[in-house]
């Protein structure tokens, strides 16, 4: 590399500056960031670097020595008698092992081996929360570290932050620290209803609650699904704390306050390093975004004796995870196209590394996705991969747009098959009208009615299915009945055995359940739980297909857009004479008898469902209850009969013990269902 010359060097460290302090104000004080973490990490630690070398150059207005940004006006200032600061980073293990030894040095060899307590970073805001004589006074963010934001309003509708301490022995004045984060599915249903509503949805659960704690209007913020987690203490008066920090945090437990249960207490930089590869195996399974850990020297006395700088202390650091949002080049959109003909763009982007894997392909839902983002191909766009959900373009970086961006294209015709495509009144989504004849509709369909939960055809892979439709060997889902055992051998890569395996799974598959035909057929909007509603209500596939619209609507879960949908399945000739062709082929049932409503066990009865289940999802539970004839409402009321609450249930928790109405678990509730003869 060329040496860099001091004048280059002087000009690299201005722009990095104003760069920093650019997207600091986005990021503090417009809750709008243009840029992802890791690119921003990366322009700090480069700002440190060319510090680091030129120590005279520092300045205490370098975003290096500043933390966050100039709380907002609209908000009443806070003054922090105790500053709340950020925190120092590590990359990697070295650098981890480089800050025990930057103690070591300070506190001397003897104070070896260091206690930490490893606590997970949330990925929120930072909040102080005053309590006197036990009861909350004052809710406030970090701000600029010395100066916060008062959000009283908006903590008191935060469930898990107590209004009035439990037990005793706290402090008369007692600041806690913590995170208010949101959880990942709280995020998703808050963005998926922002979607359908044709809001702008948040960028990233971080977001979204730093947007929703900056409210003005206390209701808005309690119709967020917030939480709070403390990790520390600031101010204190008036009483005596515990001389380390991980009893200090069992204090804060017990006064009612909610803590991380991830929370470890270990010895040496390495166990520190071995809670990291722990935790990052676990990273994806939290219900809650984390960004690293943070390690704490767990004794108070050496806290004190290693003191701060400028924006951190001395005494912890965060080690950070791989980044959950990248930047990258969007390449190109192609359009695929789903089983009920829904073309969806798909993001082809330069393969960039997020979320622990390498990146090519995102979704970007639909085109009224794509005109919020004002997205272009050619654009240098924000890339999220978190958990098991699907990576998004979640946003653009419009002061990288290139000259030659290029609009992006709605097809006017199906890219597959060639025929019109349809956008419906008020729907999001462009269609292919080509239904049966369209490849990609076939494929989709086909792939539906193989899967698990619907015929569970075993070993008929996507890759397989593309072969045969390709092929022209099926064009319908009754077509794979007709296979046989030489134009299987004909295909790639399947052996005599494999054609054989395949001929047996489809035959086993003949025998099904109604719900699971239903289900199969994929008729549009009709899932698990609807098909299960239908096939008991009717009990025989006739009498479904007979039915007028005003029966379809009798059934639960069926509206005037399902029985609409239904409606048109049967009256079509095309589709009816597929349904025949797999009876024909002999895909059969056992029997169900129908039940009138009033004899049904649980006839009368309103039941709610909340919580995470283990043993069977939500939808489940429900079309399981309605098939006992109970009612299940969304919300808890008087004249609701029992509560089946999983872990995590909240506030229709609260409501039901409350009202006194009976709750149970999912244990309780399978025994149930088994004693009337139900299981999932
Ligand atoms: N994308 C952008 O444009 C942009 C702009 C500014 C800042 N940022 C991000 O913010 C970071 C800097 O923000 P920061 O100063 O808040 O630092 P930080 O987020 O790196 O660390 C400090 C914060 O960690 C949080 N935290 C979570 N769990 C904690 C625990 N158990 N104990 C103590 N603290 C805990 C607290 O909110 C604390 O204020 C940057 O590294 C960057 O990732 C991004
Ligand atoms: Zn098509």
């Amino acid at each position: 590399m060329a040496a860099v010359s001091t004048q280059d060097l002087r000009a690299e460290l201005d722009r990095l500056r104003s760069e920093l302090r650019d997207w600091n104000h986005r990021y503090y004080v417009l809750d709008d960031p243009s840029v992802p973490d890791a690119e921003y990490d990366r322009s700090m630690r480069r700002l440190q670097s060319i510090e680091a070398e030129h120590p005279d150059w520092v300045t205490p207005d370098s975003p290096s020595q500043r933390v966050g940004d100039k709380p907002l006006d609209q908000f009443s200032q806070v003054a922090h008698e105790v500053p709340m600061l950020s925190l120092d980073n590590a990359f990697d293990a070295a650098e981890l092992a480089d800050f025990e030894r930057r103690c070591l040095d300070r506190l001397g060899a003897d104070a070896a081996p260091l206690t930490y307590n490893c606590e997970p970073k949330l990925d929120g805001i930072a909040v102080s929360l005053l309590y006197r004589d036990g009861l909350l006074e004052r809710g406030a963010t970090r701000g600029d570290g010395t100066t916060g934001e008062d959000i009283t309003h908006n903590v008191r509708t935060i469930g898990s932050i107590p209004l009035r301490l439990r037990g005793e022995g706290y402090p008369a004045v007692l600041e806690v620290r913590g995170e208010i984060y949101m959880p990942r599915a709280g995020f998703e249903a808050l963005n998926a209803r922002a979607r359908e509503r044709g809001d702008k949805p948040f960028v990233n659960p971080r977001n979204a609650a730093a947007g929703s704690l900056r409210q003005l209007d206390a209701r808005l913020a309690a119709e967020r699904p917030l939480e709070m987690c403390s990790y520390g203490v600031g101010l204190v008066e008036g009483g005596e704390l515990p001389e380390h920090h991980s009893a200090i945090l069992a204090c804060l437990g017990q006064w009612g306050l909610r803590t991380n249960t991830e929370t470890d207490v270990v010895q040496g930089i390495e166990a520190c390093e071995a809670y990291y590869e722990q935790l990052a195996a676990k990273r994806d399974q939290l219900p809650y975004d984390i960004d690293g850990i943070v390690y704490k020297v767990d004794s108070i006395e050496l806290q004190a004796q290693l003191g701060f700088v400028s924006r951190a202390p001395r005494w912890a650091i965060a080690r950070k995870f791989p980044a959950q949002e990248e930047v990258t080049r969007l390449l190109d959109v192609e359009f695929q196209v789903g089983r009920t003909g829904a073309i969806t763009p798909v993001a082809r982007l330069e393969p960039v590394f997020v979320g622990g894997v390498t990146v090519s392909n995102a979704t970007l839902h639909n085109q009224d996705e794509i005109e919020r983002l004002g997205a272009m191909i050619g654009d240098t766009v924000v890339v999220r991969r978190a958990g098991d959900v699907i990576p998004q373009v979640v946003s653009v970086v419009t002061e990288r747009r290139p000259d030659d961006a290029a609009a992006i294209r709605f097809p006017d015709a199906c890219p597959v098959c060639g025929s019109a495509v349809e956008r419906e009144a008020d729907e999001a989504v462009l269609r292919c009208l080509g239904g049966l004849v369209c490849a990609a509709q076939q494929k989709a369909a086909i792939r539906h009615f193989a899967s698990r939960r619907a015929m569970d055809v075993d070993g008929l892979g996507d890759k397989l299915v593309d072969q045969m439709v390709d092929e022209g060997l099926v064009e319908n889902v009754a077509g794979l009945y007709q296979l046989t055992f030489d134009q299987l051998v004909g295909l790639e890569r399947m052996g005599q055995k494999s054609a054989d395996k395949l001929l047996k799974a489809l035959e086993q598959s003949k025998q099904t359940t109604l719900p699971r035909f239903i289900f199969a057929l994929g008729i549009r909007e009709v899932g698990e739980a609807t098909a299960l509603n239908l096939a008991n209500h009717f009990g025989s596939w006739a009498d479904l297909v007979a039915a007028p619209e005003e029966a379809l609507l009798e059934v639960d879960d069926v509206g005037p857009v399902v029985a609409d949908h239904l409606r048109q399945f049967f009256d079509s000739e095309g589709s009816m004479a597929v349904a025949k062709a797999l009876l024909d082929a002999g895909v059969e049932w056992p029997a169900i008898e129908v039940k009138s409503a009033a004899e049904l066990p649980f006839a009368g009865q309103t039941w709610v469902v909340t919580g995470k289940l283990e043993a069977v999802g939500r939808n489940e539970a429900k079309s399981l209850l309605q098939s006992l004839g109970a009612k299940v409402a969304g919300s808890v009321s008087a004249k609701t009969h029992c509560v089946v609450a999983g872990p995590g249930a909240g506030s229709k928790l609260a409501k039901a013990s409350e009202l006194g109405i009976d709750v149970i678990d999912e244990e309780a509730f399978l025994a149930l269902l088994a004693n009337h003869g139900v299981s999932p």
